[in-house]
């Protein structure tokens, strides 16, 4: 399978007034094209300043980050924005939704960014929709729906620019259990169908059954 996203001795070092703090300490991994693959660690382990330095949103201290075969390193601002809008997704704990928007209108918001014309939107709109089962809810605002729905339209935007890697920090974060597990479950459907590659972080074990594979991150670390 093709290796979406490459890491290689990542390192990121913040300075603080009480030391330094190696949040990410030499982290080496793939992520092929329809692969889910969970990040498991506790809280502090370094899972999302890892997540941020994978999806280029953070530079590493020392090593390098390749994605749908870039090198990040050699890529400008504009380069990397234009990357990351047409290639990489990214769900968080909190739903990230635009309140004032329909959960229809949230779908096409990345749409619009990538200036894609308007009969197209509506179809892939309605496509990404229906893949998380909620084609019935399409007009509804993000505050009246479930957590578990709200999630589902972030997954619906996440994918409907078909991203060539989708990350998500702590996607069931806020969602009781059961809506959790669902949540993981529908992520490893869209993975299979869309063929792309997942990176999911948690600190949720339960979750990590639903993986192809489970990595485990320890101070920064990766252990086996
Ligand atoms: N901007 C920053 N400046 C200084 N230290 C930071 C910064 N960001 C993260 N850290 C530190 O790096 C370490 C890893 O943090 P990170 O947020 O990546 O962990 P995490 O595994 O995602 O935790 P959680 O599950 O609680 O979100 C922690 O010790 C944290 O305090």
């Amino acid at each position: 399978m093709t290796v979406v996203l490459r890491g290689e001795g990542l390192e990121r070092v913040f300075r603080t007034p009480a030391g330094e703090v190696r949040a990410v300490d030499g982290v080496g991994l793939e992520v092929s094209a329809g692969e889910l693959v969970v990040l498991q660690g506790r809280s502090g382990a370094g899972k999302t300043t890892l997540l941020t330095l994978l999806g280029g949103l953070d530079r590493p201290t020392a090593g390098r980050v390749e994605l749908d075969g870039r090198d990040l390193a050699t890529l400008g601002d504009a380069e990397l924005r234009e990357l990351r809008s047409t290639r990489v997704a990214s769900v968080f704990q909190t739903f990230g939704l635009l309140p004032v928007l329909s959960a229809a209108e949230n779908v096409e918001v990345p749409l619009r960014i990538l200036r894609v014309p308007r009969a197209e939107r509506e179809e892939r709109v309605a496509a990404a929709l229906a893949a998380v089962g909620l084609t019935e809810h399409s007009a509804q605002r993000p505050g009246e729906l479930s957590g578990g729905q709200q999630q589902r339209v972030g997954l619906a935007r996440a994918i409907v620019a078909r991203p060539a890697l989708l990350l998500a920090d702590e996607p069931t974060g806020q969602l009781d259990s059961e809506t959790g597990a669902a949540i993981m479950t529908l992520i490893g459907e869209l993975v299979r169908d869309t063929g792309m590659a997942a990176l999911v972080a948690t600190h949720d074990s339960a979750l990590a059954e639903r993986a192809d594979r489970v990595l485990q991150l320890h101070d920064g670390r990766l252990t086996d």
